[in-house]
């Protein structure tokens, strides 16, 4: 994988370094606590405050501006319409990129930081991993070894859910995914309740449907997005994290005896290393070349990370 900037010119992205991007948080104050970055950081994902001052300040204010711009849009049509009702709908981000690239993180630390804006928004967060088919389906269809390939996912599913929230229902179902059991959990759901902002986050979230058949649209996740972030970095680094997270992990969640991975807690260093490479290269990393890393042309703003989980340049869309 390459670094991003080709020539700006040419390119519908405006590229910056780290430091260029965090001289535009200008005022926008610190409101999280070390402590608070601790708890909402990933396993081996090494973010803290410096990280926070330096990037997710800068994107803060960015996406107040767009969610400002786009209730203003929203009044311009109402009034077009000549419409007396007024009914807001969330303001959607997507956020993708590949499996161990910190996404979660992200996802946590955007999360807190937008629902501490004055304004106080209503922000929740949904991964796609509930909408994977369970296990059980998985297996039958031959798919284990797909999990996270699109596929693998009930994506008609997840369209009825954005479809839902775009649409300002009350009490949108998510289903839920458990990474200790390695499957969703059956009957278990969260509920969506008109939020002001909802970020979506999963591995496929910038993914194109099947092309219209029969004379029906199918609409792309990212139709109803009104920000998309795709979070990026050298697969080799990816590689180096989800190897070093998987080796953490045998010695604790893997240790738990209900662990889908529990037994391999059981085996040596090198053994359990091996398993992990062995996903890595024949599921995640094949589903990062095939599936995810062609969607990246499609976000809004693409973090680009280097060693340490550091981002070290911006990429951000033009108008
Ligand atoms: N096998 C596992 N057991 C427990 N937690 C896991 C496992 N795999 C991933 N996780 C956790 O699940 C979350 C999502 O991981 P992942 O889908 O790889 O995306 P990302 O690393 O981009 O956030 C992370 O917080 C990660 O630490
Ligand atoms: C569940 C995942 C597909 C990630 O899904 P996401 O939440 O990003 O949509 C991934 O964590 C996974 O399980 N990959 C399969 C191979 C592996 O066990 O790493």
């Amino acid at each position: 994988m390459d670094q991003l900037a080709p020539t700006e010119k040419y390119s519908p992205y405006r590229f910056f370094s780290a430091e260029q991007w965090s001289q535009f948080r200008a005022d926008t104050p610190l409101t999280l606590t070390g402590d608070e970055i601790d708890r909402l950081r990933s396993l081996n994902d090494p973010v803290d405050l410096e990280e926070v001052k330096r990037i997710y300040l800068s994107l803060s204010r960015l996406l107040s501006a767009h969610v400002e711009a786009s209730q203003l849009l929203f009044r311009q049509r109402q009034a077009f319409f000549n419409a007396q009702d007024v009914v807001k709908t969330p303001f959607i981000i997507g956020i993708a990129g590949s499996v161990a690239v910190g996404k979660s993180t992200t996802a946590r630390v955007l999360k807190e930081l937008l629902a501490r804006w004055p304004s106080s928004p209503k922000v929740d967060l949904i991964t796609t991993d509930g909408f994977l088919l369970p296990n059980e389906t998985l297996r039958r269809e031959n798919l284990m070894e797909r999990k996270g390939f699109p596929e693998s996912y009930d994506v008609g599913a997840l369209l009825r859910f954005l479809s839902g929230i775009k649409s300002a229902q009350s009490s949108v179902r998510a289903p839920v995914y458990s990474h200790l059991t390695y499957d969703v959990i059956p009957g278990e759901f969260v509920t969506i309740d008109r939020p002001d902002i909802l970020i979506f986050e999963g591995i496929n979230v910038l993914q194109p449907g099947k092309l219209p058949k029969d004379g029906k649209i199918v609409p792309f996740l990212s139709d109803f997005f009104d920000f998309a972030i795709y979070i990026d970095a050298d697969d080799k680094l990816i590689h180096q994290w989800y190897i070093q997270r998987f080796m953490r992990l045998r010695e604790t969640a893997f240790r738990n005896p209900d662990s889908f991975f529990h037994r391999y807690s059981q085996l040596s260093d090198d053994a359990a290393r091996a398993i992990a490479e062995g996903l890595w290269a024949n599921i995640n990393l094949k589903n990062l070349r095939e599936n995810i890393l062609p969607t990246r042309a499609r976000a809004d703003l693409i973090l680009r990370k280097g060693t340490n989980h550091l981002i070290e340049e911006v990429a951000l869309r033009k108008l």
